[in-house]
């Protein structure tokens, strides 16, 4: 199961996720591998990833436990972009594993300015037992993690932001107690055409339906969540007049949501400007929005944890419903 960053606004479509089906395989052991999307994983090593950051959230959170696996571990971070969330959950999810984390911002490191991103990733993989980047373009994660001799994940790229849907699929798992036939609807902008071809191959293995569309109302037809996103994304704010007169007819808003399933939630990553939803929507009780944001921490720590050592959760499986 995938999903991209949304990139493409001359394309102005709605898109619906049907249910999520995962195939069955042995889990594999994630240590040194690369995090840069989620189409490089199987629905069941996401479920593992999802297990796991579960697990973490039970341990830390609810029983108090203190435990440090990554005692001695250290985290690089890599920042083209500012953050809140991303930068957040990583530096206290590692420090809580018992870690440590090193925040490079854009005008701290020579990184793609004064040095080559090669060098640069060479040099910090020798000093950093993993990495952590948000980026503009993605092929700069790509060239990281070839250059890398430590694991890299990916923090943000045009193209694909696989820790929020890590958060969005722990969120919808806490709230509905599965993942199984949920129908998903994503208002905004139309998927990059790769990724709508890669997704539409995946769903005709898994058996999961993905229905695109200009009409927002067809779109949350029956819909058991309602997701959208920033139109103005970090670096596209001169776009910001011209989105908002293209976009004027997609606003999340309490006619829309009308049409959901009546256990309609609301989802949004955050940061969130009050163009694409409004307030009665975004602070409904429907809306899990600060749930979702939380569970930005226990899931990338979960990926963390998995790229540096093998985990066994201590708690049981959660129900996903396959
Ligand atoms: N959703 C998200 O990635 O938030 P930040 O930009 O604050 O990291």
């Amino acid at each position: 199961m995938i999903l991209s960053r949304l990139t493409r606004p001359k394309l102005i479509k709605f898109y619906v996720w049907g249910s999520i089906q995962l195939t069955q395989k042995y889990y594999s052991s994630f240590v040194g591998k690369n995090f840069a999307t989620l189409k490089d994983f199987d629905s069941n090593e996401i479920q593992k990833f999802l297990w796991t950051a579960n697990d973490l959230k039970t341990r830390f959170k609810k029983d108090k436990e203190c435990f440090q696996p990554l005692h001695g571990k250290s985290i690089g971070l890599i920042f083209q972009k500012r953050s809140t969330r991303t930068r957040v959950s990583t530096e206290t999810g590692m420090g809580l594993l018992g870690g440590q984390s090193v925040f490079l911002g854009a005008s701290d490191v020579h990184i793609g300015v004064s040095e080559s991103l090669e060098d640069s990733a060479k040099v910090l993989s020798s000093m950093f037992d993993i990495l952590l980047a948000r980026v503009f373009e993605h092929d700069i994660i790509d060239t990281l993690a070839a250059a890398s001799s430590v694991p890299v994940i990916n923090g943000l790229s045009d193209l694909y932001h696989p820790l929020q849907i890590l958060a969005d699929f722990l969120t919808l798992q806490e709230h509905f107690g599965r993942l199984k036939d949920l129908k998903l609807s994503w208002v905004g902008f139309a998927p990059d055409e790769n990724v709508i071809k890669i997704c539409d191959k995946i769903a005709s293995q898994t058996g999961s339906l993905l229905h695109y569309t200009h009409d927002p109302k067809e779109a949350v037809h029956q819909a058991n969540a309602i997701i959208t996103d920033t139109w103005v994304s970090m670096g596209q704010e001169k776009e910001k007049e011209r989105k908002i007169k293209l976009f004027a007819d997609y606003i999340v808003n309490d006619e829309l949501v009308k049409g959901a399933a009546p256990n309609w939630v609301f989802m949004h990553c955050l940061p969130r400007y009050p163009l694409e939803v409004t307030d009665s929507v975004f602070y409904a009780k429907n809306s899990v929005v600060f749930q979702e944001a939380e569970n930005r921490k226990w899931t990338v720590m979960a990926v963390m944890l998995h790229l540096l050592q093998d985990y066994s959760p201590v708690y049981p499986k959660p129900n996903f419903g396959f």
